[in-house]
């Protein structure tokens, strides 16, 4: 698939910005702090409905603005479905799929791409929340059905959590043999311990229910990706060491080994587990207050050789092994819909050495398409030749090799349409 025509309006430092495109590469290049990763960023929110960078929508809509409006004209097996997201911090997107107002989880699965940054590092540095989002995320962008899941698995930790919260003066003192104290409103804690215990049975069922089927799907999806990460950081690192990525949960760690010959257990199995977890720490989770048993507290470990990566592998690793975890993810989805996703490349190649600058580019050079930021533009490799537009204090100058698609564009009257949204090109300056 490729995007033809990416629109956005009060995203980011973009009062407006129009940015035709095509299948091939297109590389935006400006000094720092000019608005090439903004582009970028609005390229993955219209697929992942988030951003790379930030949690919450606010730092998306243009300082001083209420909303922000992303729109792009995405083609797949030779049809054409324009996605159109109003983003309005603190209250829900507002989606259109050619025109028609839809909910906004709908709009997944329609552009589907893979984003590597300097974020990414984060994969292989940071806390297991980084690589669990990894994961789920791939894991939407596979079957959007996920994206409910995960949803609905969040909802039910959340309402738990508060629960043995809120439960937790009068659970703690009953599991320590003593009576719970008479609560300030004057409640019988008896009553109180005994509803709560109740309840949690419920709220134990769900939990171990759907996180049966997020840690399924997490074990299936990992053990797929295993072979593509292998093979991708063999040909990044030019074969320097085996990358593996084993799942470690709070009931069981699946090695790389066991993922690769398939040992992925049955969802029933999985939920019978988590209900015994659930009940080996119920003392330790009333104690605490909070949900220690489940997806939300796994990791993935990743190693390099005999070594786990995190703490271990050196700066250079590190980043080689996050563009293996990204590229792996390219092919997964390549192979799995028959339909290439989108790459973009953020403002990776000043951090590779040449080398695995000149490998990363072969590597990609056949994908449908792929969008390269990059300051200097004399670090994208001579592989990745293709069209340039040159991005000035969040405005776009469109380059000369655009011909093709501003004809394109010329043609069709749904990039010109907009109740408040983008009308024009190159010129914006941010300032306006
Ligand atoms: N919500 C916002 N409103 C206005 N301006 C914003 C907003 N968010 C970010 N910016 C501005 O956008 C600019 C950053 O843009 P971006 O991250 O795309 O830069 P870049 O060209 O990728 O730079 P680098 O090469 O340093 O990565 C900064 O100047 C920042 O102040």
């Amino acid at each position: 698939m490729h995007v033809r025509h990416l629109s956005v309006a009060d995203f980011r430092s973009y009062p407006v910005a129009e940015l035709p495109l095509g299948p091939g590469v297109t590389t935006l290049v400006g000094l720092n702090g000019q608005g090439k990763t903004n582009l970028a960023e609005a390229l993955g929110y219209l697929s992942t409905l988030s951003s790379h960078r930030v949690a919450t929508d606010a730092p998306l809509v243009r300082f001083g603005a209420e909303r922000a409006v992303v729109r792009g004209a995405v083609v797949s097996r030779g049809r054409e479905t324009m996605v159109e997201l109003e983003i309005t911090p603190g209250r829900a997107n507002r989606a259109r799929l050619n025109r028609s107002p839809v909910r906004a989880r709908e709009v997944l699965g329609t552009l589907r791409t893979v984003l590597f940054a300097p974020e990414d590092l984060a994969l292989v540095k940071g806390d297991p929340g980084e690589r669990r989002r990894f994961l789920d995320d791939l894991l939407v962008a596979r079957q959007p059905r996920w994206a409910g899941v995960r949803q609905e698995y969040d909802r039910i930790v959340k309402q738990r959590s508060a629960l043995l919260k809120s439960a937790q003066p009068y659970l703690a003192r009953r599991a320590r043999g003593r009576r719970p104290r008479v609560g300030a409103e004057g409640l019988d804690p008896q009553a109180e311990a005994d509803s709560a215990l109740h309840t949690l049975a419920v709220w134990d069922g769900q939990l171990a229910g759907v996180g049966a089927q997020l840690l399924y799907a997490r074990l299936r999806l990992l053990r797929d990706l295993g072979p593509y990460l292998a093979a991708a950081y063999a040909e990044v690192s030019d074969g320097q060491s085996s990358a593996r990525a084993a799942y470690r949960s709070s009931l069981r760690q699946e090695s790389a080994e066991q993922l690769a010959a398939g040992a992925v257990p049955e969802v029933e199995e999985l939920r019978e587990e988590l209900l015994a977890s659930l009940a080996a720490v119920r003392d330790q989770e009333v104690e605490r207050g909070v949900c220690l048993v489940g997806p939300h507290r796994d990791d993935v470990v990743l190693s390099l050789g005999e070594l786990p990566a995190k703490g271990y592998a050196s700066h250079g690793e590190s980043w080689s092994f996050a563009l293996g975890l990204r590229l792996a993810a390219f092919q997964l989805l390549r192979t799995d819909l028959g339909d290439d996703p989108v790459l973009v490349l953020d403002d990776v190649f000043a951090e590779l050495d040449s080398g695995r600058r000149e490998r990363l580019a072969a590597m990609v050079a056949d994908a449908e398409q792929v969008l390269v930021t990059a300051a200097v533009p004399e670090d994208v490799p001579a592989a990745l030749a293709g069209r340039t537009h040159r991005v000035t204090l969040g405005s776009l100058e469109v380059g000369e090799a655009l011909e093709a698609a501003e004809d394109v564009t010329a043609q069709s009257p749904d990039t010109a349409e907009s109740a408040d949204g983008p009308q024009d090109v190159e010129a914006a300056d941010a300032s306006s």
